[in-house]
């Protein structure tokens, strides 16, 4: 046992080195860590039942070893054995307990260090902004506001901010990437690639450029090329960029990477002062200044962060896309004024002529050749051949990926309104089949046809999917939040429940006259209206119980579970075009799950519109009551039929005709109480006949008792 115990002393583990190699070093920072281990009541515990646990081994080998019959020898050595091995073991433990500590409060220092030093991220900003601006906000706006929080939005290109975030931190200048100073800087450095993309193959093959032009152009070359040198020297070094989501701002870090990227190695290649070869080739060799093309990456950067700016960035990617050809137009059009003065102006059919404006006829040429239109000239010369050879297919292959380019931009943009028509075409082609009747189909291609114009697409909810449960969230809340503040019922809510909720809605359009609830059907869904009117029908025919518009809720009686109110309490009608938002009773009863408050206080609502109704019921029932003095115009088949054949003076006839009194009344104030059994007669529609029955039912039992 003392060579186990020894061994285990003298065993290094890889992590005790790494520990102890920490732990020199923080003995001070880990202050509340170094206490005696012995004081720490936790300590404690653990080294007694570690000695424990020791014993127990201990007792163990006892017994295996007595049983060799060595009982003597153990006897004595096994005491100091075991107190040794728990001294041994206990100090082995506590070393290790004490450089795990050491480790952990030097892993933790390290962290609070770089959280004081890093600067305030979005979600932090917005945290505290959220808690500072919460009393504020809640109190004024109403109940439901839109918490984008985080000012996430600061991460993105805002084009409204006024010179905000070019140098957002002065003492350190650094440039913010998302300014909009940042994007007007590349514009003009992408302007300034653009330009030496296009002039120096330009002035190299026509002769634009004179003895007497030469500064204006020189002038524009140095200015494009300060542009380069600024952007090499003061911008791009000072650019933050986001780590591990946190933005970099320590400029030497930002210097050092800069410095690393190959961006750097681009930048500095493109600004190669190749000019000063003018002294030996002459200031018209243009072509010296190629190396200015290496910064083009400038331009594809302005081009890719304009079209993340843009709402609609289609504009853009055409634009970019009829840049392409432009450009290789214009390359080819120069290549031909070349080898036109190569061959020699004009001296044959298929060279340029020298007749008109270079340029023009030039580009007019390439565009023709380039595209295969037009009668093109014939060559005449095997270079010539190679030229056109060279020409068309840069025509074919260049151009057939342009305009499959161009065609996937437009198909992509218009790729929603195509799915919609096409199902439009598919639905009402499946009904044409079924021989539907007319009117219904016109109702649903009203309805194709009104959710198309009014939501842009048939259903809302699947466009955001891709997104995460966050900004789902705020996304459906920021396009909702107009009718959602209108909805008293949520007046009192939770926030939080609202939130869970405003994911659920589901967005329905209605045409005029829609039923949208049945009386008497079991209740599945819950609206609120986000536009237009619906109407709440009464038992009677058409009577309007209440008109409902923008930011109420209906239809949610019958999902509360309130005991035998599952069913429909009442009608509700679309009064115009409606769009409603539904939630379904399994999305309401979860969310309800957790707010118990919000359950009663719909409950609370259920059972006050219930009493409403009943008030209203009782009060049409008294009418009728009381608007009753005629005669049924009709009488109950079966007694009309027991009264014919009945003889006319026989008692029960009369008992049927006139009950108990047996006798006409002369009052006509009683011709009501004529057939006992008859019953009033109350016009509603075949749908609601058992209704009626019901209620006629009650009438009878109503009008006996008074
Ligand atoms: N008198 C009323 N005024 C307004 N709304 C009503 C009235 N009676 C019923 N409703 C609503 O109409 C809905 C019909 O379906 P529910 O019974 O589920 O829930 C009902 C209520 O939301």
């Amino acid at each position: 046992m003392e060579n186990i115990f020894r061994f285990k002393k003298s065993m290094v583990y890889p992590e005790q080195l790494n520990l102890d190699q920490i732990s020199s070093k923080t003995a001070q920072i880990a202050s509340w860590c170094s206490e005696p281990l012995e004081e720490n009541s936790n300590n404690i515990h653990v080294n007694e039942t570690l000695k424990n646990n020791i014993d127990n081994i201990d007792e163990s080998d006892e017994t295996s070893r007595s049983s060799d019959g060595d009982d003597s020898v153990f006897a004595n050595s096994n005491i100091s054995i075991n107190d040794e091995a728990t001294t041994a073991n206990s100090q082995f433990i506590q070393d290790r307990i004490r450089h795990l500590v050491d480790a952990f409060s030097t892993r933790a220092q390290a962290a609070r260090e770089r959280i004081i030093e890093t600067p305030a991220t979005p979600s932090s900003i917005s945290s505290r902004e959220t808690i500072e601006h919460h009393q504020t906000v809640i109190s004024m706006k109403p109940k439901l506001s839109i918490s984008f929080s985080d000012k996430y939005t600061e991460d993105l290109p805002d084009i409204s901010a006024k010179n905000k975030g070019f140098f957002n931190n002065l003492e350190n200048s650094i440039v913010d990437p998302n300014s909009k100073l940042y994007l007007i800087w590349m514009c003009i450095t992408a302007m300034s690639v653009l330009y030496n993309a296009w002039v120096i193959p330009l002035r190299n093959s026509f002769p634009y450029q004179t003895k007497e032009n030469r500064p204006i152009w020189m002038t524009f070359d140095y200015l494009a090329d300060l542009i380069y040198l600024i952007d090499t020297i003061l911008i791009q070094p000072r650019v933050k960029y986001l780590n591990e989501g946190f933005w970099v701002t320590d400029t030497k870090i930002l210097r050092a990477t800069y410095m690393k990227s190959k961006r750097f190695k681009l930048d500095v290649l493109s600004l190669l002062p190749l000019d000063f070869l003018y002294v030996i080739w002459g200031p018209e060799c243009v072509i010296l200044r190629f190396p200015r093309f290496l910064k083009t990456h400038t331009f594809w950067e302005f081009f890719s962060f304009v079209d993340k700016l843009l709402s609609n960035p289609y504009v853009i990617r055409i634009s970019r896309t009829l840049m392409y050809m432009m450009y290789l137009i214009h390359l080819n059009a120069c290549a031909y004024y070349s080898f036109s003065s190569w061959e020699g102006i004009g001296s044959n059919n298929f060279v340029f002529n020298g007749k008109g404006n270079a340029y023009i006829k030039c580009f007019y040429f390439a565009t023709k050749t380039a595209t295969s239109i037009g009668k093109n000239p014939k060559p005449t010369q095997e270079i010539e051949y190679m030229f056109m050879t060279f020409s068309w297919l840069m025509g074919v292959f260049v151009f057939a990926l342009l305009i499959g380019q161009i065609r996937d931009i437009i198909s992509t943009a218009t790729r929603s309104k195509t799915e919609y028509r096409k199902l439009v075409d598919e639905t009402l082609e499946y009904m044409r089949r079924l021989n539907m009747p007319q009117d219904m189909q016109r109702r649903v291609q009203l309805w194709f046809n009104y959710t198309w114009e009014t939501q842009r697409t048939l259903d809302e909810n699947t466009i955001m999917d891709c997104l995460p449960h966050k900004m789902k969230t705020d996304i459906a809340i920021n396009v909702h939040i107009q009718t959602l503040n209108k909805v008293t019922l949520f007046a009192d809510c939770d926030e939080a429940l609202l939130r869970e909720l405003v994911l659920q809605l589901r967005s329905v359009i209605y045409l005029p006259g829609d039923i949208i609830c049945k009386k008497g059907d079991v209740g599945k869904e819950m609206y609120i209206v986000k536009s237009g009117k619906v109407q709440v029908i009464g038992t009677a025919e058409n009577e309007v119980l209440a008109t409902l518009s923008e930011g109420s809720v209906f239809g949610e009686i019958s999902l509360l579970g309130i005991p035998g109110m599952n069913r429909r309490t009442a009608d509700v009608r679309s009064h115009g075009y409606s769009n409603l938002f539904v939630l379904s009773k399994a999305d309401l009863n979860a969310a309800l799950s957790h707010y118990p408050e919000a359950q009663e206080l719909l409950n609370k609502k259920a059972k006050s519109l219930m009493k409403k109704n009943a008030a209203l019921e009782r009060k049409h029932k008294a009418m009728i009551v009381i608007n009753n003095p005629k005669s049924p115009a009709k009488q109950a088949k079966l007694l009309d039929t027991v009264l014919k054949v009945l003889p006319p003076q026989s008692r029960s006839n009369r008992l049927l005709r006139y009950g108990s009194r047996g006798k006409p009344i002369t009052n006509p104030e009683y011709d009501k109480l004529k057939y006992r059994n008859s019953l009033p007669i109350i016009q509603t529609n075949n749908e609601n006949k058992e209704d009626e029955k019901r209620f006629q039912a009650k009438v009878t039992v109503h009008r006996s008792m008074s």
